[in-house]
């Protein structure tokens, strides 16, 4: 445990995530340390290496940031979603309770089955559509099944200008075609990994510094605070690029019945984020604002 007057130090899974790069991109400012932990010295596929990964960064508390994010695919391999997203989050949390520190989970707004016709609360009934939610959901099982001392964080739809994401994906299909088919049936709240690192150090100190505090463990909804659908933010990801020189290709508006997957997604996956306002003090920009940071980096840096 480092002292009063040393920067947390938050040891997190994974090296290249959006996630994980967002949180090393905002150490230095918000006063912290962060500790990347990855394959091969930390590999969530194989438990037995987790442990002495996360004692070696000696840290106050324990982002578990790495996840099997494949969607799509995650069907076809289901073991291994599950050996990194459920056993593999139970020993990151396992880890943190043996050195007596908090473990604050990422999960997913996929958990959900997408039926309930207004934004998810925490206690809403579960109900995963596909393998990934599944295997997230187990994990969220499997961290508080290791130890009180956790925050299950739910975020969704996660962007950034770097790493794999629907931003990204929307910008180098649309460098080269006139026209995207989108999906305009399924609703969720975009999120940006910059704000998810400023939300996540924000809920880290509060555990390290308030440990006898029960309100603050638990499960919390974590995502940008605005609604959309895909098709509308991918009209506005192009209304941004065109705004900055950028190309602009026509959106048209799908149903999922015409955008057959071999995962089903939730129709609805909004997720209501004011346990964690009220109980963290921690709130995420809505989606537009964020949206259009991103595309600034974005034509900066590639
Ligand atoms: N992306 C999204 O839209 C959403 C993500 N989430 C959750 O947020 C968290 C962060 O997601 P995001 O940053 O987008 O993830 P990314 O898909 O960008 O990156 C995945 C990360 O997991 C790491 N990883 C994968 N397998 C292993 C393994 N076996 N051992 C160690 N590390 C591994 C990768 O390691 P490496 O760096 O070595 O490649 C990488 O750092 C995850 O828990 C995810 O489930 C929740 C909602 C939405
Ligand atoms: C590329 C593309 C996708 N789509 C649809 C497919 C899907 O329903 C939706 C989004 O596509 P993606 O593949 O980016 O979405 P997906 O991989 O399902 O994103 C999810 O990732 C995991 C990790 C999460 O935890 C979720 O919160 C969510 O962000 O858009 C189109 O309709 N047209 C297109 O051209
Ligand atoms: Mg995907």
């Amino acid at each position: 445990m480092s002292g009063p007057s040393s920067p947390l130090r938050l040891a997190v899974t994974g090296r290249e995530g959006q996630v994980v790069r967002a949180l090393l991109d905002a150490a230095p400012a918000a006063g912290v340390t962060v500790i990347p932990l990855g394959r091969p010295d930390l590999d969530l596929e194989n438990p037995a290496s987790v442990a002495a990964a996360i004692a070696a960064a000696r840290p106050d508390a324990v982002v578990n940031a790495a996840a099997y994010t494949a969607v799509d695919q995650a069907e076809k391999e289901p073991e291994r979603a599950f050996a990194i997203n459920a056993a593999g989050a139970g020993a990151v949390a396992a880890a943190a309770a043996g050195l007596g520190v908090p473990v604050l989970q990422i999960s997913t707004d996929y958990v959900f089955d997408g039926t309930k016709p207004a934004p998810y609360v925490e206690d809403d009934p579960v109900g995963p559509t596909g393998v990934y939610g599944a295997s997230k959901l187990a994990g969220e099982q499997a961290v508080a099944a290791a130890t009180p001392n956790h925050a299950v964080l739910r975020t969704a739809w996660v962007y950034a200008p770097y790493g794999k994401n629907f931003v990204r994906t929307m910008l180098a299909l649309g460098a080269t075609r006139d026209e995207l088919r989108v999906v305009a049936d399924q609703q969720g709240c975009p999120t940006y990994a910059p704000d998810i690192a400023a939300a996540v150090i924000a809920v880290a100190r509060n555990l390290v510094t308030r440990p006898d505090e029960a309100d603050l463990r638990g499960v919390f909804h974590m995502a940008g605070s605005a609604e959309t659908d895909w098709a509308s933010f991918a009209e506005a990801i192009f209304a941004l690029s065109a705004a900055r020189g950028g190309r602009a290709p026509a959106v048209v508006r799908i149903g999922t019945a015409d955008y057959p997957t071999p995962a089903r997604r939730p129709a609805n996956s909004r997720l209501e984020c004011g346990r964690l306002a009220r109980l963290h003090g921690v709130g995420l920009p809505p989606w537009q604002a964020s949206l259009a940071t991103c595309l600034d980096r974005l034509l900066v840096e590639t």
